[in-house]
């Protein structure tokens, strides 16, 4: 689903002139089945942005593109079912919005609140339960008797169980462990591969290397930069206005040995680490 932000600003208190904008004036087309990154810093507009795509927040001026939807100033309350059953939303830390006895039943909510029968609201809530990666043992269980990792995965379940065919994720794993972390990040990019479109939003640029295909960058409420992953990791104002820092780890050392990223100027220590790591590889 193409998204497209036309000139939004959005004023948390509108009554308040000397209040900081929510998002200043953001022009932004997010394409049909991309994978794309949001990133900046706390409080630079990262999730004012993506709450206006299923209409959370409307822009005070201007407006969003959302499919065939149009969301401004003047949408009403009313009759935004469809538009929220095509957008899931992750919210940071989605687990705690967990609040049925038992796993089937609460990857079974969302759906039939979309108006789904209950036989394949039931389907859905089993395949994917597999889907995340549980065992289907898990449905009959109380939610609050499984791990925080399996929690996380039933509820991202829940999201997925309504087949929306955009996925917004406010920073997905946070406070996951490095392998739960990358096991959800695959399942978003193979969901990507069966026709999704992706919008994440995260602080881990090792996230943005390995999965995204466009990034936009937030600062105090407006966008100040687009592109490939490349490009903004080569965006030498971005670095030195400390708004990006690189990743450090050793897989991106890994993929600058492979020649998957070009930069103009690398940093000494991930320099030395990736000339390394291509030794390495060429023994
Ligand atoms: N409900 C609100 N009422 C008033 N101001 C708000 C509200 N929510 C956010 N803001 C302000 O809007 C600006 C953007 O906040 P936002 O939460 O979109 O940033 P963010 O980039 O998502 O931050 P984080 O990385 O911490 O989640 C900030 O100045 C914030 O203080």
């Amino acid at each position: 689903m193409e998204i497209i932000f036309k000139n939004v600003t959005h004023a948390y208190e509108a009554n308040n002139p000397s209040a900081s904008l929510g998002l200043d004036n953001v022009s932004v087309d997010i394409k049909n089945n991309d994978f794309t990154a949001i990133i900046g810093k706390t409080g630079s507009g990262k999730s004012t942005l993506v709450r206006h795509i299923n209409a959370l927040l409307k822009p005070t001026s201007g407006s969003v593109v959302v499919g065939d939807r149009i969301i401004d100033s003047k949408t009403n309350n009313k009759n935004l079912k469809s538009l929220r059953k095509n957008v899931g939303m992750v919210f940071q830390f989605p687990e705690s919005q967990l609040f049925e006895d038992t796993v089937e039943k609460d990857v079974m909510f969302g759906p039939m609140n979309f108006g789904v029968s209950e036989s394949d609201a039931k389907v859905a809530a089993h395949d994917m339960i597999e889907l995340v990666g549980l065992d289907k043992k898990y449905l009959s269980q109380s939610p609050f008797d499984l791990s925080g990792g399996q929690m996380r995965r039933v509820a991202i379940a829940g999201v997925l169980a309504s087949n929306p065919e955009t996925i917004i994720l406010d920073e997905p794993t946070a406070g996951l462990d490095p392998v739960g972390r990358k096991e959800i990040m695959k399942l978003f990019k193979d969901l990507q591969k069966q026709g999704k479109t992706i919008i994440l939003i995260t602080h881990n640029m090792d996230d943005v290397a390995d999965y995204a295909d466009n990034v936009i960058v937030m600062h105090d409420g407006r966008k100040i930069s687009e592109g490939t992953p490349s490009e903004i990791f080569n965006n030498q104002k971005l670095l030195t206005d400390d708004i990006l820092t690189l990743p450090q780890s050793a897989s991106f050392a890994q993929k600058l040995a492979q020649g998957q990223f070009h930069f103009d100027k690398l940093p000494i220590t991930l320099n030395e680490l990736s000339t390394e790591i291509k030794r390495q590889i060429n023994g």
